[in-house]
């Protein structure tokens, strides 16, 4: 049996089609079914329905077969029957394995099934949240409820890094409306706000709901720019001055103090994170993702990263951005442009004329690809520049953005 890890957002879904919260749904939409609803907001059979439920799974799977899904710690939690495969989507039917019992608020993680079973006979008020209730949306709940003579059911939409804060503040909402159940939904935002909310409104319908309070969004205010993850990429050939100018960049940075830094030097990477990686696409990506995983763990914290591997793909620099992005830091592409006649020309390892005379395969700029950011926040050729003056643009990059005081 094949196996396969679904993105978050993929994941968050299958526990809700698991869990009976998207009845009547019980798997991923066909081709037609996410038409039909896409172009009518119903099934096929005429059930409203207002979002598209699909999963991207790889090539080879086809119809017939059966895919374990698995949770990125491993855990099984799905078995996935395909029907239908239309481009990288796949269709199809799923049935629980053994749910993972883990996660901040885990416990809070119920079905349809058992919460409609405890919830008290009469008119039920769901209300779905995204972020905390300020006092005069708990004042509309609070009279609402009594108005119908309701029992208030809460329902903290978890997705993502906010997820437990929005836990806690359905959990401290509770504790001002006497009676009410909590129950934590993974139900991953929508970009169309219309359709968010009827979703959110079928799903609190599942949940026994028979009238719907949508929360009020969230108002994020990000840290100031001092406090926030960083991660500087630099990207270019080999010679062309990245890792001078990071670890330039990484000792201006200590000397001015006010944040610490973690510089993941090539060299150090390529010896111990990336042990035995060849210079083949797949092992370049590998190293590449590893860096970035490295770099965004970094970030999570508040921390500032450096990293310098030459990256020559386009592709797996924009995935590390959105790696560091997703966890609410901010990520700077330096292109490091030494164009590669000066690169060779300065040969520092002799490595390009080892390239030329075939001795190395596969050489960035000589044999294999370099892909060109357009992307870059800062482009630096350093062709007859100081590392100082290469150093100092970098600098002025950080510290314009406030990154650093
Ligand atoms: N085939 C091939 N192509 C490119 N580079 C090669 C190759 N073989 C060895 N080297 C040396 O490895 C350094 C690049 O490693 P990276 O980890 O930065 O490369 S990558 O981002 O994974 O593509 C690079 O170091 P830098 O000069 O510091 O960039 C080279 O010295
Ligand atoms: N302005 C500059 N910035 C960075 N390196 C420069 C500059 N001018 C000359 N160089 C030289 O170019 C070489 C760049 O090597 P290196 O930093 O190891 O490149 P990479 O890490 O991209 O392979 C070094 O020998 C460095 O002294």
């Amino acid at each position: 049996m094949t196996e396969w890890t679904p993105d978050a957002r993929e994941l968050a879904d299958l526990e809700l089609l698991l869990s009976g919260a998207y009845a009547p749904l019980t798997g991923f939409l066909t081709a037609a079914e996410a038409d039909g609803v896409v172009e009518q907001g119903r099934l096929p059979d005429g059930t409203p329905w207002p979002d598209p439920i699909t999963i991207a799974l790889p090539d080879g799977i086809q119809p017939g077969d059966q895919v374990t899904l698995k949770d990125p710690e491993g855990a099984a939690v799905a078995v996935m029957t395909v029907v239908e495969r239309d481009g990288h989507h796949a269709a199809g039917p799923v049935e629980p394995l053994d749910a993972p019992a883990y996660g901040p608020f885990a416990r809070l993680r119920r079905t349809p099934e058992d919460v409609r079973k405890e919830l008290p006979d009469g008119e039920v008020l769901a209300v779905t949240m995204r972020g905390p209730l300020d006092s005069a949306a708990l004042e509309d709940v609070a009279a609402t409820a009594e108005e119908l003579d309701a029992s208030v059911l809460l329902m903290p939409l978890v997705f993502g890094e906010s997820g437990p804060s929005v836990v806690r503040a359905a959990l401290t909402a509770a504790g001002r409306l006497p009676g009410s159940t909590v129950v934590a939904v993974p139900l991953a935002p929508r970009e169309d706000v219309e359709i968010d909310l009827e979703l959110r409104e079928h799903v609190a319908r599942n949940y026994g709901a028979t009238e719907h309070f949508a929360g009020p969004a969230p108002v994020t205010i990000p840290g100031p720019p001092h406090r926030r993850g960083l991660v500087v990429f630099f990207t270019g050939l080999s010679g062309s001055g990245k890792s001078t100018v990071a670890r330039g960049l990484r000792d201006a940075l200590l000397e001015r103090g006010g944040r610490t830094v973690t510089y993941l030097d090539g060299d150090v990477v390529r010896r111990l994170l990336s042990a035995g990686l060849t210079f083949s696409r797949e092992d370049r990506d590998l190293n590449i993702r590893r860096i970035g995983f490295v770099a965004a763990e970094v970030a999570r914290h508040g921390g500032l990263a450096i990293c310098a591997p030459i990256a020559p793909y386009a592709a797996t620099r924009e995935e590390v951005r959105a790696m560091v992005e997703d966890v609410g830091a901010d990520f700077l592409l330096v292109h490091v442009a030494t164009p590669l006649e000066e690169c060779e020309r300065r040969d520092r390892k002799g490595l390009y004329a080892k390239a030329r005379a075939g001795l190395i395969p596969e050489f960035t700029g000589v044999s294999d690809p370099y892909e060109e950011p357009d992307d870059a926040d800062l482009v630096l050729d350093t062709t007859g520049m100081s590392v100082e003056r290469a150093v100092g643009a970098v600098l002025t990059l950080v510290t314009s953005g406030g990154w650093v005081r």
